[in-house]
């Protein structure tokens, strides 16, 4: 028998049971499932990560939905738990659902939801974020004004990259990829190069625009290329951010080799999944390359670092915050709860991950 979770409940008496596993930001979500007859129970457990066994407990002997976090383990053992609970609907509070096997959901008859759009702008901030302190070096600046170093102007002191008229290589061209790559190129005038397994081409369209609007004012014009293959961007790129999905095409995309071929004093992003990067080879090329710096807010083995970043002056490492403003999360609250009332009151909807 698993020990039991604590729970916060709302509107005892409804109909349809909705479990989420964490407490989420704003009021809306719950407002919405409560207004369509849920009990909800939001999980109150003092545990950053629960196990399956506690989400089993939570799940109980009769369930509707769950809104479940990407830190979950969402496989065979959650679905055929819910499944036999009488569940038809999960959600992910995330985009990405590389926690979640779709396949195993869809043999147990739950529809799974995920949470694009309401967090591209954000996240997309974010990598813009990271590349603008790395190549200023804001935060080795920051700390070594705080250690009390500062003892003057010097022509050298903390000397950084410039990012306009540099390119920008994006790495999965989608919803964040071109959002990022539209930041950077109307703030900075950097010109572009990507590599993504589809053309891009609302982006392409946005460049050639503006590179006709910077002509036309009398500026140097920005530019766009498709690259045919990633290493023509890990070679021609100033700054690189990532932002593909993470399935089997994608893990350690970044690796040893990878690395040899980007420029020496090289920006690289990662705002997409961990894995994505072999974090133990980007440790070795950031210590071999004092010029190279990187802005991290996803990890290879989450929530820990591999040994000897946290110690790299040129890299940049924040705990998974991209999509962390408060409209935002409000809004990947609201949708996931919508997720799940879709699915509760459309049974024949099996899945619908975008
Ligand atoms: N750090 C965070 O907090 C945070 C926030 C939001 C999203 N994410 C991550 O970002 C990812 C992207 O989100 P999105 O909304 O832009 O998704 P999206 O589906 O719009 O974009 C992903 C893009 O990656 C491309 N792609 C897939 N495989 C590829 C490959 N092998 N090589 C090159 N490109 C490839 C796809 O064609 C697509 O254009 C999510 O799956 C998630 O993992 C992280
Ligand atoms: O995939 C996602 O949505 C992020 O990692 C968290 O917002």
């Amino acid at each position: 028998m698993a020990k039991p979770v604590s729970i916060e409940v709302w509107n005892p008496n409804g109909k349809y049971r909705v479990v989420s596993t964490k407490s989420m930001p704003g009021t809306r979500w719950i407002n919405l499932l409560v207004q369509q007859d849920c009990r909800v129970e939001i999980c109150t457990e003092k545990k950053t990560i629960l196990s399956v066994e506690d989400i089993i407990a939570l799940i109980g002997t009769k369930c509707d939905g769950v809104i479940g976090q990407l830190t979950e383990d969402w496989g065979e053992t959650l679905f055929s738990a819910l499944s036999k609970a009488g569940g038809k609907a999960f959600s992910n509070m995330a985009v990405g659902y590389n926690n979640v096997d779709v396949e195993a959901a869809t043999k147990y008859g739950v529809a799974v939801g995920n949470t694009p759009g309401v967090l591209t702008e954000t996240t997309a901030e974010l990598a813009a974020s990271l590349s603008l302190a790395a190549s200023r070096r804001i935060v080795e600046a920051d700390g070594f004004m705080r250690a009390g170093l500062y003892d003057g102007w010097l022509p050298h002191l903390f000397v950084g990259n410039l990012l306009k008229g540099q390119t920008v290589g994006v790495i999965g061209a989608g919803r964040i990829g071109s959002a990022y790559a539209r930041m950077m190129i109307e703030g900075f005038k950097m010109n572009l190069i990507y590599f993504d397994l589809y053309q891009a081409t609302r982006l392409e369209k946005f460049v050639t625009a503006y590179g006709q609007f910077l002509k036309a004012s009398g500026e140097e014009p920005v530019t766009w290329r498709r690259a045919s293959s990633m290493d023509e961007v890990l070679q021609q790129a100033d700054v690189i951010s990532l932002h593909p999905i993470l399935d089997k095409t994608t893990y350690h995309l970044i690796n040893k080799e990878r690395l040899s071929k980007m420029k020496k004093e090289a920006i690289l992003i990662n705002c997409s999944r961990g894995p994505v990067v072999d974090e133990e080879a980007l440790v070795e090329h950031l210590k071999q390359n004092p010029m190279f710096r990187v802005g991290l807010d996803v990890f290879e083995d989450e929530p820990y670092m591999k040994p000897g970043l946290a110690d790299m002056k040129n890299a940049i490492v924040v705990p998974h915050i991209a999509s962390a403003s408060k409209w935002t999360r409000e809004g990947m609250a609201t949708l996931a709860a919508l997720n799940v009332l879709v699915c509760i009151f459309y049974t024949h909807i099996t899945h619908f991950v975008c």
